[in-house]
């Protein structure tokens, strides 16, 4: 593998694995300069996970890497093609606004793509202008790093550089360039990608990479692309279960922002939901609910079956025998979410045991939540703090019979009512980015340049599941319930 031994000042340690791959899966290009670049946002955690030095990258030189006016010591940069169907449709595409700068091997050992989104154009922008505007990406920055302080695999975010370009939307709008982090940025349409455009050579090619960066435990197993095939099914399975039991709705869940390593991608038209309704969508584009709320895990399940066409050749020397396998393979997906989704469900009640009935009482509580428009995120809390009067249910019969019927189930149980507040605790989140809050931080940050409530938010979500009172401000529900404040999440 291309090597940059030395590591910079910056801390850069910077190789190209993906550029191995056969040339029909990249262009090399550098990204387009912008005309004064200004760090905004930045994030000294995980500079430090990455082994990178925040202090230099902060200075005007360093500050010019983030930007894509200068490319860093070791950096082979290139834009990815892939393919995708989007809300059903089949297109190629590729990163038509974002270019790699190449793999960061981190301090710990570990091998994470460094990507600038926002970069200019490239050979797959299509029509587009290959820029970002400053408040999407400043979304994206908020939204990612909360995911991962909720435990959930997601790429992340290291910087926003605001360009001092304006962006032509529907308005102008500020410019801006993300630097995202992500273990890859290998996507199920990069396999689409291979299938359609390549030779079964191209599809092993990038099967045994992915094998190689994402799954090196299946490279000796007797047939590694079914290894592989399983493997990722069962990460969204798991994914997509956290996603339900947080009430995170991705919004744009087309096969070209579905990963390969398991990672949530492409904080689009993404929020969390307030009120608990499985039809929840944000995206104005989603007319027919495709990627509502309650879909999310059939369309993991539809986008995992687009994956598996694409290894058909590799699972099997006969069509049918490669069909049935990946069939069985999507089978186990959809009971492994719910055996995932259960299982969560049951923390977040407080129960280590399984009992029969507990689907029903997981049901019924949702199915009364969902009557009576409760705030999914705050029914959780308020039954986590033993405040069952604090919710929208407080006070109705049949809410009433349903928390008698938990009680009881709790006493049940040996571990303790200690030990169940403890889980419930470590299962719902105190504090998630509430779309009032976030789009109150846009607000400052984008029309008045204050960035210090983004700041704050930040810290208040950086722990959520410590019930640290800081994070009372960040806990209360918006007070006009209908209104899903996501004017932010465009492009
Ligand atoms: N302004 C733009 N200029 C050129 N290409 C764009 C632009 N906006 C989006 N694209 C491209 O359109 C495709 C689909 O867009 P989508 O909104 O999923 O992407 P994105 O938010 O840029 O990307 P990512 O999935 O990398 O987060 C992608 O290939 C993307 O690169
Ligand atoms: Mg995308």
């Amino acid at each position: 593998m291309a090597s940059n031994e030395q590591k910079t000042a910056y801390g850069w340690k910077l190789e190209s694995s993906y550029a191995e791959l056969p040339d029909i899966f990249y262009t090399k290009l550098n990204p387009w300069p912008v005309r004064s670049p200004k760090l905004v946002i930045f994030n000294d955690g995980l500079a430090a996970e990455l082994g990178l030095n925040s202090e230099e990258l902060k200075t005007e030189e360093g500050t010019a890497m983030l930007a894509g006016n200068r490319v860093p010591e070791g950096a082979e940069p290139l834009a990815q093609a892939y393919a995708g169907h989007q809300f059903g449709g089949f297109t190629m595409l590729g990163d038509g606004r974002a270019v790699l700068l190449g793999e960061q091997i981190t301090p710990g050992g570990s091998r994470l793509d460094i990507q600038l989104k926002g970069s200019g154009r490239t050979p797959y922008s299509r029509g587009g202008d290959g820029r970002a505007a400053l408040g999407p990406m400043l979304r994206e920055f908020i939204i990612s790093e909360a995911m991962h302080a909720l435990g959930i695999p997601t790429t992340r975010s290291l910087a926003v550089v605001a360009t001092g370009e304006e962006v032509a939307r529907e308005t102008y709008l500020p410019g801006a360039v993300l630097t995202r982090v992500a273990a890859s940025h290998l996507r199920f349409g990069t396999f689409q990608f291979a299938a359609y455009k390549g030779g079964t050579e191209e599809r092993k090619a990038l099967a045994d990479y992915a094998i190689r960066r994402h799954y090196p435990e299946l490279e000796s197993v007797d047939n590694p692309y079914i290894a592989l095939l399983e493997a990722v099914a069962q990460r969204h399975a798991s994914l997509v279960a956290k996603w339900q039991l947080v009430g995170f709705v991705h919004g744009v869940m087309n096969t070209d922002n579905m990963t390969i390593s398991g990672e949530t991608i492409d904080y689009g038209p993404c929020a969390f939901i307030d009120t608990y309704d499985p039809a929840t969508v944000f995206s104005s584009i989603d007319q027919q609910g495709r990627y509502a709320f309650g879909n999310q895990p059939q369309i993991a399940g539809w986008n995992l079956a687009r994956f598996a066409e694409t290894l058909l050749p590799l699972l099997a020397d006969e069509q049918d025998k490669a069909v049935k396998i990946a069939q069985s393979v999507l089978k186990e997906y959809i009971e492994s979410y719910y055996a995932n989704w259960l299982a969560g469900m049951r923390s977040k009640l407080g129960l280590f045991n399984v009992e029969a009935e507990d689907e029903s009482l997981i049901g019924g509580l949702l199915e009364l939540m969902h009557e009576h428009g409760a705030d999914f995120t705050n029914m959780f809390r308020a039954l986590t703090l033993g405040r069952p009067e604090e919710t929208a249910l407080a006070g109705r019969k049949a809410f009433n019979e349903w928390h008698e019927k938990w009680q009881a189930r709790l006493d049940r149980q040996e571990e303790g009512r200690d030990a169940a507040v403890e889980l419930m605790k470590a299962s719902n989140p105190n504090v998630i980015p509430l779309n009032h809050r976030v789009e109150e931080a846009l607000t400052a940050a984008v029309e008045h340049n204050d960035f210090t409530v983004m700041e704050r938010l930040l810290a208040a979500l950086s722990a959520p599941y410590s019930y640290s009172a800081e994070q009372n401000p960040y806990t209360q529900p918006p007070a006009d319930p209908d209104n899903p404040y996501v004017t932010f999440c465009g492009t």
